[in-house]
């Protein structure tokens, strides 16, 4: 709880031409750094990208498919789609680059945040300082709320920026466990496959209210849990002797780059269908 006795959650997203350093400053955001392993099938609208959680907080950062990529789209078609993707995430974050100057890429997306946003002129620590400044002056003409000039590479100015995200957040439920570290897509995408294997391999014995999630990825160590709902659904997705968790592991790993090695537990956890009920907004 924070001080007031009030917990607060919301979603946050990094947008921005390919190339400004969006993955980077995630990774300097979250404290952790995410290994790119394989390629993700982008299959929800809002991807969680990763989860920040502290005491009486918890910050969800989404990736807006649809606004980073101006070249496949046209008009009005995609400012619906970015503005679809926008829907509902409570802090937006335009990243633009120190190093090259304000461009088309950066106006483009600049137009589709909301004025609200927050601006970061990244890798300043590869600019000298006049670039620097001139680039927070170019972006002020953006007339977005605040400016931070960031090096996602060596911190500088991360701390704020996560601060002025943090005082944005509303107030609103806890979304995700403590423990969910993920910060990772390509969790998601194991977990999906897990899923996806387990309803195959019990041929639909088990109810679609099952979850799986990743709680660690050290690759090539990942560890994924599967919620059921009641101990009874445990015995089924486990199978006699294990057969079905070994059997739904080796077709997972089969999909997963060479060398992984994934840890399966199943877990009994009654709430946890209640819990996503505020990332429906999002698309899940
Ligand atoms: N010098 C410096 N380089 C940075 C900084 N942040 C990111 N980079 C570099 O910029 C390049 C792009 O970084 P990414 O984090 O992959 O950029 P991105 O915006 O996520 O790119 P896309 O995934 O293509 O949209 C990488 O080579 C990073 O190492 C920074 O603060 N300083």
């Amino acid at each position: 709880m924070t001080g007031d006795g009030t917990y607060r959650s919301g979603f946050a997203t990094l947008v921005g031409r390919p190339n400004v350093g969006k993955s980077t400053l995630l990774n300097a955001v979250l404290g952790q750094k995410v290994s790119i392993t394989s390629p993700v099938a982008q299959t929800t609208r809002n991807q969680v990208r990763g989860v920040l959680t502290r005491p009486g907080l918890q910050i969800v950062f989404v990736d807006t498919p649809g606004i980073h990529k101006p070249r496949t789209l046209l008009g009005a078609r995609l400012n619906d789609t970015a503005n679809d993707a926008l829907a509902g995430v409570d802090v937006t974050v335009l990243v633009l680059d120190a190093t090259q100057p304000l461009g088309r890429g950066d106006r483009f997306v600049a137009d589709l945040v909301p004025p609200s946003a927050l601006c970061v002129v990244n890798k300043v620590d590869a600019a000298p300082r006049r670039v620097v400044l001139d680039q927070l002056q170019a972006a002020a003409g953006l007339g977005l709320e605040e400016y931070f000039p960031v090096s996602a590479r060596t911190g500088e100015g991360v701390g704020a920026l996560l601060e002025a995200i943090v005082t944005r957040v509303p107030e609103g439920p806890q979304l995700y466990p403590d423990d969910m570290v993920t910060d990772v897509p390509e969790a998601h995408w194991v977990a999906e496959l897990v899923r996806e294997q387990l309803l195959a391999v019990t041929r639909e014995e088990v109810p679609h209210s099952i979850a799986c999630r990743v709680t660690e990825w050290e690759w090539p160590r990942v560890r994924c849990e599967v919620l059921v709902e009641r101990e009874s659904q445990k015995p089924i997705v486990i199978g006699r002797g294990g057969s079905v968790l070994k059997e739904v592991g080796t077709r997972v790993r089969a999909q997963l780059p060479p060398g992984a090695y994934l840890e399966l537990f199943v877990k009994v956890d009654p709430g946890w269908q209640s819990r996503p009920k505020a990332l429906e907004r999002l698309g899940y």
